[in-house]
């Protein structure tokens, strides 16, 4: 089993600083600027409120707050699923605020991956179907020998190629996670968004999963950006970033859970394992 990487000690968080960049920088994301806001009421409120971040392509980034800081929203604007108030978002120098609803989709399906917390596999397709679903919804022919290839590849990366004509049901939550990421990375995408990846899962299984996505990162060169309440499955990636009402108020590189947990505290929330 392999575990917490030796990281150097943990070091305090600073100011959020030079993460905006104008324009295609390379990045694999970028966010310039972006806000969004939605009515309660009489009053307006911004979930988010002016974030610019960029993403290095090959980076494994956490995005840490307490409930309600705006995590989500940041997600979700920056996956495409949500369109800001304003502000630019670029995926792949892809500014998303330029293009219709069908390219939007296209460009979530062939360029995002996506991991949730709950196991969103489809029961009645096999594992190896599963892991194929974003070809086959981009119009792949299901029987197609090199969409099998395909899924059969990136289900070898996460350990299952044996599992592939299993039903998901026969397996664990675990191995069902690792279904997910196969799945999302099989488009080879620009980024792989992950929501809470690890929370309904126990500290070993949570490891294997973050051993996956740390490889993905290290090995195949992919980017991940996580959303995380966890300081543990912060320390494995490279950079964690703090929202506070909205904005982001701190970042921590080379993140080690002492410090995360600190600096969770000092932001007044909780960072549950
Ligand atoms: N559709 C919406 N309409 C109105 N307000 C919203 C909407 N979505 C989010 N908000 C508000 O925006 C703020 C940020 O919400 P968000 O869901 O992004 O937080 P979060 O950090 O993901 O929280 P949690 O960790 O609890 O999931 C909250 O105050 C929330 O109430």
């Amino acid at each position: 089993m392999i575990r917490l990487r030796p990281r150097e000690s943990g070091r305090a968080t600073r100011e959020a600083e030079p993460l905006r960049t104008p324009g295609d920088d390379g990045a694999a994301l970028s966010l310039e600027s972006v806000t969004r806001s939605y009515r309660r009421g009489a009053r307006t409120v911004a979930a988010l409120d002016d974030v610019s971040v960029t993403v290095p392509r090959g980076s494994f980034v956490a995005v840490m707050g307490r409930s309600g800081s705006g995590k989500t929203t940041f997600l979700q604007c920056a996956a495409g699923l949500d369109r800001p108030t304003s502000g630019t978002v670029r995926i792949d120098g892809t500014d998303l605020s330029r293009i219709g609803e069908a390219a939007l989709t296209r460009l979530r399906r062939e360029r995002v991956g996506f991991v949730f917390q709950s196991l969103n596999l489809v029961p009645s397709l096999s594992v190896v179907e599963n892991a194929a679903l974003p070809l086959l919804l981009g119009g792949e022919a299901p029987g197609s020998a090199d969409v099998r290839a395909r899924a059969l590849r990136v289900l070898e990366a996460v350990g299952l190629a044996d599992r592939a004509d299993d039903s998901p049901l026969l397996l664990s939550g675990g191995q069902q996670q690792r279904v997910a990421i196969a799945r999302a990375l099989v488009t080879d995408p620009a980024v792989i968004f992950a929501d809470e990846p690890t929370g309904a899962l126990d500290p070993v299984t949570a490891a294997d999963v973050l051993t996956l996505l740390r490889g993905a990162v290290d090995r195949a060169g992919h980017t991940v950006v996580m959303v995380t309440h966890d300081p543990v499955a912060a320390s494995w990636t490279d950079r964690a970033l703090f929202i506070d009402a909205g904005r982001v108020v701190g970042v921590l590189d080379q993140p080690q859970p002492d410090g995360v947990a600190q600096a969770m505290k000092r932001l007044g929330g909780s960072a549950r394992p």
